[in-house]
């Protein structure tokens, strides 16, 4: 049972989390904190949050787990306003998309790492943003990798498996340079690809006359690039190394296809093709 939950952030996926959390009955009570005072009061209103505050060192006061759900680009200075007032039996997790740049972040900010920190990332979420778009499943038999420090505690650790299996998600562990090369793959490479995709067709196609003629494929494909331009900026900043690797691989692969259809390569472009299906029915039965 966690006594006061304190999130930093109250979006979709803050805001998920809290819902979630109610819904178990597992959290007594919740306090948002950001910025931005509309929407905190949008999330009071939506019944996501029991209250708020602006002040940072208030918001954590009486918090025995505290939750970043902040863009990447605003986790440090979080953490610096809060540097020094962390309940000593305070748990601190965060949910960005990236985790090598929140590890370095969380450092920075409290000068020194939380012996409490938990570094965390729920793969689950939506194109949209904001408390509006919150829902109380959003993490239903959904997988949410924790990336445990040298540093960090046992306790803080259970204690944040546990607050993510109450929120139904299934909880798995790795190393942040791990998390950051598979998530740099199988995530955000396909969220670039989708932005330059509709880029691409957007500039070539006269006022986006190409559109009305996209059929279900194209929807599929580009849900994505409906996504936060700004949040999508931090991730490729917060996680270029690994983003740039699996780039420089795709690039190659696409070079490959390119080549075969020049070379009116069949026998190549059908083997490409039944490995992609084999792979992807095998995932997505
Ligand atoms: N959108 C998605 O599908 C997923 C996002 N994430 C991660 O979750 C985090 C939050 O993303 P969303 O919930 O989608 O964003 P969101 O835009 O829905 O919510 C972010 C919240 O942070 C607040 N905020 C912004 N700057 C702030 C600052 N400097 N100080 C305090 N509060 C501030 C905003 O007021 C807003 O309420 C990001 O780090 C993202 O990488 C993780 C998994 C999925
Ligand atoms: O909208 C989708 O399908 C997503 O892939 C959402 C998402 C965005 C960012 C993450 O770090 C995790 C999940």
């Amino acid at each position: 049972m966690i006594r006061r939950l304190t999130i930093f952030g109250v979006g979709l996926i803050g805001g998920s989390l809290s819902l979630a959390l109610r819904a178990a009955g597992t959290c007594q009570e919740v306090v948002g904190c950001s910025r931005s005072e509309s929407h905190l009061r949008e999330a009071k209103d939506l019944g996501v949050i029991d209250r708020y505050t602006l002040d940072p060192v208030e918001a954590v006061k009486g918090a025995d787990m505290v939750v970043l759900a902040v863009p990447l680009g605003a986790m440090r200075g979080v953490c610096e306003a809060i540097r020094g007032h962390l309940e000593p039996d305070a748990s601190l997790t965060d949910v960005g998309s990236a985790k090598a740049s929140v590890v370095e972040a969380v450092r920075e900010g409290f000068g020194e790492m939380p012996l409490g920190f938990v570094p965390g990332h729920p793969i689950a979420g939506t194109e949209k943003s904001g408390v509006s778009a919150a829902f109380p499943t959003l993490f239903h038999e959904r997988r949410v990798i924790l990336t445990p420090l040298e540093t960090t505690d046992l306790g803080a650790l259970a204690r944040v498996r546990t607050m993510w299996e109450e929120a139904g998600a299934v909880v798995e562990t790795m190393s942040v340079e791990h998390h950051d090369e598979v998530l740099a793959a199988t995530s955000h490479l396909p969220h670039l690809l989708a932005f330059g995709l509709v880029d691409s067709l957007a500039r070539m196609g006269e006022r986006e006359e190409i559109f009305r003629y996209a059929a279900g494929g194209f929807r599929d494909f580009t849900r994505i690039a409906s996504s936060d331009p700004v949040m999508w900026r931090d991730v490729c900043l917060a996680n270029q190394e690994a983003i740039l690797k699996v780039m420089g691989r795709y690039q190659e692969d696409l070079g490959m296809i390119t080549r075969a259809i020049e070379a009116g390569d069949g026998d190549s472009l059908l083997e490409i093709f039944q490995r992609a299906k084999g792979a992807r029915d095998r995932f997505c039965p």
